[in-house]
């Protein structure tokens, strides 16, 4: 039988960036990609968020983050929240690390008890960081388009690294382009050796973006915490906004700060507990990675 059957999860949401938590920290086990995704097939999520012991002192785990088709993530900043939502449960201080791929992060919880602050680090802006599978000197824009050549549907993105890629097309409404058509031609473009996350951003003014996502590895989402750093951060290089700015996304909003001082991107918002359970053995029987 596998060792993950009967754990205990916790499905979580970050504005409704549907979360899985599995906290593997007392008893370890290593999670397939085949292993994530039948996850996914029980309990529907965008992201499951692995919790496996800390292998840096004075950190809580070394979270492993997985999209519903299996792959691998370095950064996930709703369920980085809904991680630290459950940590906080069980602890007194009001601030706590994590390691992921993409390095340390730090945590503290806000002032209302559904709030959440998550140091994203800083981004990465060149184009082998991103990366890109050719040199781009600017990565405020980069030349890629869809559509008619001579009347592109989206063009010119802004290209940031989180830890995990994004794009950001800058349109005047994001409810008027066909993201579910696009996403996955864009997500999948020869330009992207990784994949990427694909954002819709409309500026409102200079504090305030809302924006749409497809996600990588999972399709539209009502919420992408990375994306909405992402897109905090090729705003105000363009200089279209402020460096703080309030951000909404289908499933409600978050708070950006991309601090002058260290170039950190801190990311605020809620997250929410919905049920706990335990995995089905059946679930794994067919599942090797
Ligand atoms: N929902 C996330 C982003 C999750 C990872 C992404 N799909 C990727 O593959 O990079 C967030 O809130 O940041």
């Amino acid at each position: 039988m596998s060792a993950l059957a009967h754990r205990s999860f916790s499905k979580m949401n970050g504005i409704g960036n549907e979360i899985v938590v599995l906290d593997l920290r007392a008893r370890p086990v290593a999670v397939s990609a085949a292993d994530a995704r039948a996850i996914a097939s029980e309990v529907p999520y965008d992201q499951l968020m692995v919790l496996q012991p800390p292998r840096t002192q004075g950190t809580e785990a070394f979270v492993r983050i997985y999209n519903n088709d299996g792959s691998e993530s370095a950064a996930c900043g709703n369920g980085m929240r809904c991680v630290a939502r459950q940590v906080f449960a069980e602890s007194a201080s009001d601030a706590l690390t994590f390691e992921t791929k993409a390095g340390l992060l730090n945590c503290w919880r806000g002032a209302s008890p559904e709030l959440y602050t998550v140091d994203m680090g800083p981004p990465k802006l060149g184009w082998k960081d991103i990366p890109l599978a050719e040199e781009f000197r600017d990565t405020r824009s980069i030349e890629l388009q869809i559509g008619p050549i001579d009347a592109p549907v989206l063009h010119t993105p802004s290209v940031v690294s989180m830890g995990n890629p994004h794009a950001i097309f800058w349109v005047d409404d994001v409810n008027a382009h066909d993201l579910a058509r696009f996403g996955p031609l864009l997500e999948n473009h020869p330009i992207f050796p990784e994949r990427a996350n694909i954002t819709l951003a409309q500026i409102v003014d200079r504090d305030h973006i809302v924006i749409r996502t497809w996600e990588r590895g999972v399709g539209l989402t009502k919420a992408c915490g990375s994306a909405a750093c992402a897109t905090a951060v090729a705003a105000a290089r363009l200089r279209r906004t402020n460096r703080t700015v309030h951000i909404t996304l289908p499933g409600g909003e978050l708070g950006i700060e991309w601090r002058e001082r260290d170039d950190h991107v801190l990311m605020t918002g809620p997250a929410a507990f919905e049920f706990e359970g335990r995995l089905d053995p059946a679930l794994f029987a067919a599942a090797s990675s």
